[in-house]
């Protein structure tokens, strides 16, 4: 019997499947079905618990979130999936983690450190930088992307444990209008495809200001569009950041379809070893797959 639980991190959704020591034969094909919003559970994407020694993985954190999007392909991480990941751990009873202290998980990415201050969690993402590096900040672009019924606009690729493109629009009406219902073009492609984040800044960009503010709507390669990214809302600041040189914020507040979402960052405009993520994380039910 697998027990699992369904959660959500400003409305990314996801199904956690409980497989502490790693006995689960988890196909492409169960997280398609286990993911399919009429036939299934429905979510954004799939985690597997299992404990990293279970799978494989490096055991300096003890729990490997096995992350997979929703049509069944596998990714190195999931910024909102994290911290859902670590409230199921909690709630599970297969961690503590008093107010403050920190937990490393494993993913794909890496091993990383989650803390919590009462229901909001907080997650370092480590290591980062502007894909095409110096020369890409400097020119404010690396990449081309096309919108159904849109000229190509200019993108900045942001490496993070995952890939992303950040592409920035003059106003909220033009973002909401956007069809997200296919995947954006990106040129040139990608070698491992990538998410795609679509900002509004909201902030007066003419002055430094302490909090940057950015709209943003999301297309995520593997699920298509939702209503959050964790790990695409802090390459919307990194590149916000870089557009916006020396006025730019290292603090962001970015708002997703599904809610709220902070953004700390540190670094130069190209590179940094630190960004971090915090928003809330909600268990929503629990059960079994039959
Ligand atoms: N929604 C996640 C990102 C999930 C993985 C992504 N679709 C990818 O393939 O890289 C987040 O909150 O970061």
């Amino acid at each position: 019997m697998t027990t699992f639980a369904k959660g959500h991190g400003t409305e990314n959704d996801f199904v956690l499947l409980d497989d502490p020591d790693g006995r689960l034969d988890l196909t492409p094909e169960l997280i398609r079905h286990l993911s399919d919003r009429r036939a299934g559970l429905g979510a954004d994407g799939v985690i597997r618990v299992v404990r990293s020694a279970a799978a494989g993985q490096d055991a300096a954190g003890e729990w490997f979130m096995d992350y997979w999007n929703s049509d069944g392909s596998a990714a190195e991480m999931c910024g909102n999936g994290s911290r859902v990941f670590v409230a199921h751990l909690l709630r599970r009873g297969w961690i503590t983690l008093d107010e403050g202290d920190e937990v490393l998980i494993t993913t794909r990415g890496g091993v990383m450190p989650v803390k919590r201050r009462g229901d909001l969690f907080t997650i370092d993402l480590g290591a980062w930088r502007v894909a095409g590096g110096p020369a890409a900040v400097a020119a404010g672009s690396d990449v081309k992307v096309t919108f159904p019924g849109m000229p190509p606009l200019p993108g900045l690729s942001i490496a993070l444990s995952n890939p992303h493109v950040v592409v920035a629009l003059p106003d909220v009406e033009i973002l909401e209008a956007l069809d997200l219902t296919v995947a954006p073009i990106v040129e040139p492609a990608p070698p491992n495809g990538t998410n795609v984040e679509i900002v509004v800044p909201l902030h007066d960009q003419s002055v430094r200001s302490e909090l940057g503010h950015l709209k943003m709507r999301v297309h995520e390669r593997g699920s298509g569009e939702t209503r959050s990214c964790g790990t695409g809302t802090v390459a919307a600041a990194l590149a916000a950041r870089a557009w916006g040189a020396n006025l730019a914020p290292d603090h962001w507040r970015i708002d997703v379809l599904g809610g709220t979402l902070y953004v700390d960052t540190e670094g130069t405009a190209s590179e940094g070893d630190s960004a971090k993520l915090s928003g809330p994380a909600v268990i929503v039910a629990e059960g079994e797959l039959v």
